[in-house]
This record gives structure tokens, sequence and C-alpha cells, in this order.
């Protein structure tokens, strides 16, 4: 379906899912197969033909890739006037700015693109923005599963430009730090000034703190996913509510409320 074609309500929302063989893939499958208003009508991965999403009909991807190729994918989503929601990592301003150009040539194209569709990880962020005017010192520690491509994560990355930006508009200068970095790393990576530190272990699924301080105390703010069915009421919300968001959304906060 293109999108000046009308929808009927009554019909369930028709879904492709790229990525669909990976860890993501596979749970938002089972997500859409079990929700009563949609059908999974197209699944692609690795070495199959992206036509067969169009062939399908499918009015909504979802792209749980690699950032490798979730461009090149989104590009043909907005070509053939394909809604997408989109949890893959990798997302630069540069990116946005990009995907913004593609939709602004296909106005009526929706995509959502959230580098965490946990409604607590949302949360947490929020929480750590807000937090942020109030402490000098910040630093993120994110954990995650060992076969996870990218360091540091998605989330991570947001939450670090976040408080940036909070700390920016409240005056702060930089987290102060007298540390000299011996071994180069000992300190974590930079995200706009702030300390970033990625974890990999077995047995952990995507975790992250985000540690504040000033004087006489801590603030720790912390998420949990123990399962990537976490994950899937904010896939599923973003998957109804991106037919009617023209252009691009980044993060869930805005579809939360
Ligand atoms: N936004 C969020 O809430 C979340 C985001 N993620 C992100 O989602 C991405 C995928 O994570 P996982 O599922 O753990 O990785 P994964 O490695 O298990 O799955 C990726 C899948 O994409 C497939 N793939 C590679 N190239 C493709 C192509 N051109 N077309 C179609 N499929 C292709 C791979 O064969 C694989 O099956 C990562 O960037 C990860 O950071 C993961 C969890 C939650
Ligand atoms: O790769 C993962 O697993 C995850 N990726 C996302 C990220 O990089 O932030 C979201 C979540 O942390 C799980």
């Amino acid at each position: 379906m293109t999108d000046e074609q009308e929808r009927n309500p009554a019909e369930p929302l028709r879904v492709g899912v790229l990525g669909a063989r990976g860890r993501m893939g596979l749970e938002v499958c089972k997500a859409v197969d079990a929700a009563a208003d949609m059908e999974l009508v197209a699944t692609v991965d690795q070495g199959d033909d992206l036509s067969a999403v169009a062939e399908a009909g499918a009015e909504v991807v979802v792209d749980f890739t690699t950032p490798d190729v979730v461009m090149e994918n989104l590009r043909w989503c907005v070509e053939q006037g394909v809604h997408a929601v989109v949890g893959t990592t990798g997302f630069t301003e540069e990116r946005l700015e990009q995907v913004r150009g593609w939709l602004a040539d296909k106005p009526g194209v929706g995509m959502v693109i959230a580098p965490n569709f946990g409604i607590g990880a949302v949360l947490m962020m929020q929480f750590a923005a807000r937090a942020a005017r109030h402490f000098e010192s910040v630093e993120i520690i994110e954990q995650h599963h060992p076969r996870k491509l990218d360091a540091p994560s998605g989330t991570a990355t947001h939450t670090a430009r976040q408080i940036a930006q909070a700390r920016a508009e409240a005056g702060l200068g930089p987290v102060p730090d007298a540390t000299k970095d011996e071994v180069p790393g000992a300190r974590g990576a930079q995200i706009d000034g702030i300390r970033v530190h990625a974890v990999r272990a077995t047995g952990l699924v995507a975790h992250q703190e985000v540690l504040f301080g000033t004087t006489g105390e801590t603030l720790t703010i912390r998420h949990d996913s123990y399962d990537r069915a976490s994950f899937m009421p904010g896939v599923l919300l973003a998957v109804r509510a991106v037919g009617d968001r023209p252009g691009l959304t980044v993060g869930l906060d805005p579809l939360l409320g």
C-alpha cells in the first residue's frame, strides 16, 4: 500500500520485519503475530530481497538490522512510501539529517527512530536529563550481552547528549576530573564531554546506570532489560502511531504522552 491510498481501520495493519532472524527481529515477529490489530506480511533478513516487503503490501516496516545496512533499508522504505519503525543503532545527527531530507520529498511517510523502545529505559533517560542540572559530576555505565556489535550503546549515546544539553542550558561547566588517564580507555569514552563506560558480559541483556554526584551525595538512576520482550510494548506503540506522524520522530518520548 502507498501513502496515497486510504487505509481501512478495520483491517489489520500490514507489517514487515527487517532483520527478522536476529535476536530482536525474532521477538518483533512474535509480538506482531500476537497483536490482534496487526498482520505479519513479510520477514526479511540478510540475503533476502527487500522487494518482498512491497509485494506483500506492507504498510509499516520494523528495522532491527545493523548500523551498516540500515540507511540503505530506510532509503528504500521512504522511496516505496512505507512507514518505518527503527530500533537499529548508529544514528548520528548527520544520519538523522539525511533521513529528514528523504522524508521531505515524501510527505505523508512517517518514521520513528528510537535508541531504546523499553518504556523503563525511556523514563530512565528522561529522569537523567532532569537530574543533570543539579549535579556537578555524572558518568554513564552501560552493560550489554557480548554479542552486541557496537559500543557505546545507542541508549548511552542518546543519554549523554541529553545530559550534556541539560548541563549547558543550566550553565554547568565541564565535569571535574583531575585523573591522568595512564592507560588509554581507563576513564572510558567521552560523548559531548560526558564519560561513558561500556561493559560486555555473558548473561546480561541491556542495562544502564547513570551515576550523578555532588557535595556529600550521589544519585544512581538504573534501568535493566532482562528480556527482549521488554522492548515490544514500545515497538508496537510506534507501529500503531507511525502512520499518523509524517516526517521523522526521534525517540519514543512524544508517543508516551
Ligand atoms: N532500539 C531498541 O530498543 C533496541 C535496539 N537494538 C539494536 O537493534 C539492532 C539489532 O540488534 P540484535 O537483534 O541484537 O542484532 P542481531 O545481530 O541479532 O540481528 C541483526 C539481524 O539483521 C540481519 N541483517 C543484516 N543485514 C541485513 C539486511 N541488509 N537486511 C535484512 N536483515 C539484515 C542479520 O542477519 C541479523 O539477523 C542493533 O543495532 C541493536 O543495538 C537492540 C535491542 C533494542
Ligand atoms: O544491542 C542491544 O542489545 C541493544 N541495543 C540498543 C542500544 O544500543 O542502546 C538498545 C538496548 O540497549 C539493547
